[in-house]
């Protein structure tokens, strides 16, 4: 199913997730509905705290036909290299708005896949990129905190307005 996505400032993306016990039927079902729903956003990356399930779980595919989903079960990473990189982010709870964040270039990610089993990836560029904004997002972290005070609370004010636009017309 597609599931509604939270948008900023909500204080539920502010909530830190909870490590998955069991990688049961119920997880894999979630897994599921968050492709489902990255995917028709569209989206590269889904936390599982942007659909207001405060548990440890991401999907990824930063491929332009689908073909490389990654599911992420209770993922950390180390830095392998600690140069900083800027790239261009966006959210899907940051609707409209694209900005430049810096980050460790290069990573190694641990992970347990939809099965349950454990497994690690050493990843760069976008999508090294993509796997700390989405571990961002279990730690209730937005890539707005990352820009200028300013910058955030004309993001906020703009989302607000738009979200008091839409509760009128609904
Ligand atoms: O909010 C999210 O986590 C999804 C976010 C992931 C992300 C994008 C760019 C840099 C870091 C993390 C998005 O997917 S925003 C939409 C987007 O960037 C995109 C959408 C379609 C095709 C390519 C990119
Ligand atoms: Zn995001």
């Amino acid at each position: 199913a597609k599931l509604n996505i939270l948008e900023f400032p909500d204080p539920r993306l502010r909530t830190i997730a909870e490590p998955v016990e069991q990688v049961d039927d119920e997880i894999r079902q979630l897994v599921d509905d968050m492709f489902e729903t990255m995917y028709d956003a569209p989206g590269i990356g889904l936390a599982a705290t942007q659909i207001n399930v405060h548990k440890r779980v991401v999907t990824i595919d930063i491929s332009e036909d689908k073909s490389e989903p990654l599911v992420l079960i209770n993922p950390e990473y180390t830095v392998l290299q600690d140069e900083l990189e800027q790239m261009q982010e966006g959210c899907l709870s940051v609707p409209g708005f694209y900005e430049d964040v810096e980050r460790p270039n290069r990573i190694l990610l641990k992970a347990l896949g939809r099965d349950g089993e454990p497994y690690e990836l050493e990843a760069e560029g976008l999508l090294a990129v993509c796997i700390q904004h989405e571990l961002d997002h279990l730690n209730g972290k937005l890539f707005v905190d990352y820009l200028t005070a300013l910058k955030r609370n004309r993001i906020r004010t703009k989302l607000e307005k738009k979200h008091r636009l839409e509760a009128h017309h609904q």
